[in-house]
């Protein structure tokens, strides 16, 4: 289901820290309103790859173009304002402010004005429930909902997902699946790095696996899924 034309197409890069080459060739796309899966295991350069894409560690080589236009090597506040919001593995919203204030702090109109803080609570009920209460208060599952909702009010064009299920209980897990596919079903396009295959088989359209900086496979969920041997190989886990 790759749709439409690709909103980014990331062309050959490298990247490097230092005299280790991290990336290799990496060539990747997402299409409007695609979720696409990056899969592979721990230190295989998934969140590298992310922050290529959104200017934080810009590559050595290769290009980033999004919705035709060559964003390698902008800076990250100038590639947000084009509507890529990065989610990072480790974000998490302002503790002292509670969630609407997080929430208000994080809004943007620059690309769009579907997503603001009453549709931010509407959609997400649990967060509406608290919405006056300090962030620092809230459960793990339910910062994870909050950094999740803060991007959506930047009114992405693009959201880069890293791991968002990362150290979440399985019961938790389901509740952030849930809110994935509200984002794709409001349209969103969304890259996912994620490195449970049956968690991430389940949301996306396609996916790539990456094995040492390499992309190894792609395809669509349901060809990965049939992958098992690649699966073992570059991931040592079964579907
Ligand atoms: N700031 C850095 N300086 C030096 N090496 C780094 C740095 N960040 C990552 N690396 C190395 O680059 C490689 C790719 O790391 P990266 O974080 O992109 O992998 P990953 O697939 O996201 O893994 P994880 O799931 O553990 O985050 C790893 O070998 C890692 O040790």
């Amino acid at each position: 289901m790759s749709g439409g034309r690709p909103m980014l197409e990331v062309d050959g890069i490298n990247a490097r820290y230092g005299d280790s080459q991290v990336l290799w060739d990496v060539s990747l796309s997402v299409g409007d309103g695609e979720v696409v899966g990056l899969l592979g295991r721990n230190g295989a350069g998934k969140t590298t790859t992310l922050s290529a894409i959104a200017g934080v560690q810009p590559p050595s080589t290769g290009t980033v173009t999004f919705d035709g236009k060559d964003i390698t090597g902008q800076s990250v506040s100038a590639i947000s304002r084009q509507g890529i919001k990065l989610v990072p593995e480790d974000r998490r919203p302002f503790d002292g402010l509670t969630v609407r204030e997080n929430l208000e702090l994080s809004t943007d109109t620059t690309n769009g004005e579907d997503w603001d803080v009453p549709r931010a609570l509407g959609e997400f009920t649990q967060l509406d429930e608290r919405a006056n209460q300090r962030a620092g208060d809230l459960s793990g599952g339910e910062q994870q909902m909050l950094v999740i909702a803060m991007a959506l009010v930047g009114n992405p064009r693009l959201v880069l997902l890293d791991e968002p299920m990362e150290g979440l209980a399985p019961q938790i897990v389901d509740q952030i699946v849930d809110i994935v596919r509200r984002v794709r079903e409001a349209n969103i396009p969304v890259l996912l790095v994620e490195q449970n295959v049956d968690v991430c088989l389940e949301l996306i359209d396609r996916g790539y696996l990456l094995h040492k900086g390499e992309i190894r496979m792609s395809g669509s969920a349901a060809e990965l899924a049939d992958a098992t041997e690649e699966i073992d190989r570059y991931l040592g886990i079964r579907v």
